[in-house]
């Protein structure tokens, strides 16, 4: 019986001690793997780690990839210059050009896709959405479930890849609620595309002049007037250095589904693909400046131009290949001041638009094409004149609301004494019809 006791005791003693080096060795080997991971895959910490970057006062956040950590691991690097950011991204270039450093451009902060992710979230490329100058765009569903436009550069075009360059660039530093954003790109395998925020609503364009959506309302034109002059605006005076869009046209305003706009194809400049003609004019005909055209030029006011012809589209609903600024120099033609715009208005909106507000926004537009560059307003100036226009239009709808709301009132309770005394009826009828005539002249 004593012998049986012992010799469990020391099975007890043996099976502990074995659970116990099991664990060590276990514990052992967990840390071992984790050292080895983080060695032999930077991507794991890369994902995690991101740095804050401030571009012309707009926060945004940087991936720490193997190259950048170099760069930002100084923990006073927490905000980093716009120029600065732009020099690094300059040399990025330079060394994927090298094809050293492949994915060297995550220096922008923005995330660098495989051409496999690109492939799978597009279905193989069959989710074709448009064509540009710049190549095909497709729909895409990343794997985290975001939808994305994603912008394919014909990778035999020379011309494309300098326009890539100057897109990532430039959009890797801005950032701006009217402003179509990059949110990635690719380089994989010598593909080269860029991937946008998508805008389910597509292009201003296709909802002016396309048969597949209804007729703009009134309201939606100057909303998309003011988000499209935010958009610029930043891009004048909010991007250091500034950026001129020099492609402002109808079929360049793109919209979510709340129909808000935003500027897209800024850094696409066809400055490149105009380069090798003759005349080095870059831009869309009937959008460009005439100033521009003869002393070639471009400058913000350039912009200003063709946002003047923009605001016109949105007015009238037809676009400069349709007669637009003729239809608008008739409409001035043996007027003094006071051009009667009415005429010129789009006539699917059946008359129902603000008169006030439509010459207001048509005056702005007519500054904006005056001949002379320096009679134009700056797009700074624009958003604060549509944002006086659309503020008095609101204190005007209120003010007629209210003016109505209490002329309800006086006809209920008209209606509810005439079942009283007639004399007294009769007798606030008068002092209603004054009550009502008073408000309406303040
Ligand atoms: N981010 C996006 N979301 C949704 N649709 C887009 C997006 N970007 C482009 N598109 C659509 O893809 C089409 C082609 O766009 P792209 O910008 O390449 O050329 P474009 O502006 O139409 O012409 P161009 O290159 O001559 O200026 C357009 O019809 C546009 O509506």
């Amino acid at each position: 019986m004593k012998k049986m006791r012992g010799m469990s005791g020391a099975l007890i003693v043996g099976i502990t001690v074995g659970v116990m080096i099991g664990g060590v060795l276990g514990v052992c080997a967990v840390c071992m793997l984790i050292r080895y991971r983080s060695k032999c895959s930077p991507n794991l910490s890369r994902r995690a780690a991101t740095v804050p970057i401030r571009v012309n006062d707009v926060d945004s956040s940087a991936n720490l990839s193997e190259f950048s950590v170099g760069r930002y691991s100084d923990s006073s690097l927490g905000q980093v210059s716009a120029r600065t950011s732009e020099g690094n991204a300059m040399s990025a270039w330079v060394d994927m050009e090298g094809h050293k450093r492949k994915n060297a451009a995550s220096a922008f902060g923005i995330p660098n896709y495989s051409y496999r992710e690109l492939e799978k979230a597009t279905c193989s490329f069959t989710t074709l959405i448009g064509q540009g100058a710049f190549g095909p765009v497709y729909k895409a569903q990343l794997s985290n479930g975001e939808t994305v436009a994603v912008k394919v550069l014909a990778t035999d075009s020379k011309q494309g890849k300098r326009e890539f360059q100057a897109e990532i660039l430039l959009l890797g530093r801005l950032h701006h609620r009217n402003l179509v954003n990059l949110v990635g790109y690719c380089t994989d395998k010598g593909h080269l595309m860029l991937v946008y925020v998508y805008m389910s609503n597509g292009s201003l364009a296709s909802h002016l002049y396309g048969q597949k959506h209804e007729p703009l309302s009134w309201d939606s034109r100057v909303s998309i007037a003011l988000d499209v002059a935010r958009g610029m605006e930043y891009l004048h005076y909010g991007a250091a250095p500034s950026i001129l869009h020099r492609d402002i046209k109808s079929s360049n305003i793109l919209l979510d589904q709340s129909m808000r706009a935003r500027v897209a194809d800024f850094g696409l400049s066809r400055e490149q693909i105009f380069k090798s003609h003759a005349s080095n004019v870059k831009g869309t005909f009937g959008y460009l400046d005439p100033e521009y055209l003869s002393t070639k030029t471009f400058t913000k006011k350039s912009d200003v131009y063709s946002f003047g012809v923009l605001l016109f589209e949105l007015i009238a609903g037809r676009n400069p290949l349709q007669g637009l600024m003729e239809h608008v120099e008739l409409a001035t033609i043996g007027t003094e001041d006071e051009v009667g715009w009415e005429e010129i208005v789009d006539s699917s909106l059946n008359g129902k638009f603000d008169v006030e507000e439509l010459n207001d926004i048509a005056s702005l537009a007519y500054q904006c094409i005056n001949h002379l560059s320096k009679k134009r307003p700056s797009m700074r100036d624009i958003v604060l004149a549509l944002s006086r226009i659309l503020k008095l239009n609101h204190s005007r709808k209120r003010h007629k609301e209210s003016m109505s709301a209490t002329e309800e009132e006086i006809t209920i309770e008209l209606q509810k004494s005439e079942t009283r005394d007639p004399t007294v009826m009769e007798f606030q009828k008068k002092v209603a019809t004054d009550i009502t005539t008073q408000s309406v002249e303040i």
